[in-house]
């Protein structure tokens, strides 16, 4: 599968002297979710910021679409239509005065008409359970609708790649699991969606791939059930095998699950793998 997005060899120090990532490689593959896990410091909003064009590496470079990301006005112009990211502060990403305003001030600097742009302002409302709070001052948002609201915003522009940093901290259940219909859909259709999280159920249920960051570099990437079913690695950046992984190693070991058999990534999925296994012996 082609790279829609890579990285290669970044480094970067924040003036000050931090050194935030260290000669740092990933590949985004066109059309899968990538999840980015990592420990506190790691770098992955670090990344995040290079792979928009925000930061600029001092050494490395990023490819969009096979090509090198041109950090010229018109390149940066390019590059964001391509490549959308969601903050990890709200606060960070909301600017204008109701949340109506904010959704939209991106469709409409994309040059649609207005028809067109309050259509996809409209609709990313609505995916975001926002509709009601279209008239809200955005300052007067609580955290979590802060944080959909910089979602619906970066959804509305509908970007080829959705670059999402820890989309789901501070959500209730109930937003969390919207959010998470709402990025299956974008998927489905034919978005690549990169998100970091310390959430590795999450990752396991929503991912495709993983990368593993410490310390400014990726110590492993590949597909999401090969990296979270090896807790050697995952102890390396201080995370635990997602639960639903723990139930069917331990399944397996005690033979309630044939050795060979695909891991599952859902409830459903293991009761079935159960279910059909138990058929047979
Ligand atoms: N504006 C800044 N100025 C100086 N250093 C910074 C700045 N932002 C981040 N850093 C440092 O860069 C390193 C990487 O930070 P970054 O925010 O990218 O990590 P992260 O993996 O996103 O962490 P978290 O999981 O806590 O959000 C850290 O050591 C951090 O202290």
């Amino acid at each position: 599968m082609t790279a829609i997005l890579r990285a290669e060899g970044l480094c970067y120090s924040f003036p000050g002297g931090i050194t935030a990532l260290r000669d740092l490689s990933l590949t985004v593959r066109r059309g899968r979710k990538l999840a980015i896990l990592g420990p506190n410091g790691a770098g992955k909003s670090t990344l995040f910021l290079h792979l928009n064009g925000t930061l600029r590496p001092s050494a490395g470079r990023i490819e969009v679409q096979g090509q090198p990301g041109s950090y010229s006005r018109k390149g940066l112009a390019d590059w964001r239509k391509v490549v959308g990211l969601v903050l990890q502060d709200a606060d960070d990403q909301l600017f204008a005065a109701t949340v109506f305003e904010d959704v939209s001030f991106g469709p409409l600097n994309l040059g649609l008409d207005r028809e067109a742009a309050r259509a996809r302002v409209e609709a990313a409302l609505q995916a975001l359970n926002l509709t009601d709070l279209r008239d809200r001052a955005t300052h007067m948002l609580s955290g979590g609708q802060k944080k959909r609201a910089a979602i619906a915003g970066a959804v509305a522009m509908q970007p080829q790649i959705l670059l999402l940093d820890e989309p789901t901290a501070g959500l209730d259940h109930r937003a969390t699991e919207d959010l998470i219909t709402l990025l299956e859909r974008l998927s489905a259709d034919g978005m690549t969606l990169v998100f970091s999280t310390h959430d590795v159920d999450l990752a396991h249920r929503l991912a495709d791939d993983v990368a593993l960051f410490h310390d400014g570099a990726v110590i492993a990437q590949g597909e999401a059930t090969e990296i979270l079913s090896n807790p050697a690695l995952l102890a390396q950046v201080h995370l635990r095998q997602p639960l639903l992984l723990q139930i069917a190693l331990a399944a397996r070991a005690h033979g309630l699950l044939p050795q060979g058999a695909p891991l599952p990534d859902t409830t459903e999925g293991l009761i079935q793998l159960m279910q059909n296994w138990s058929r047979c012996v």
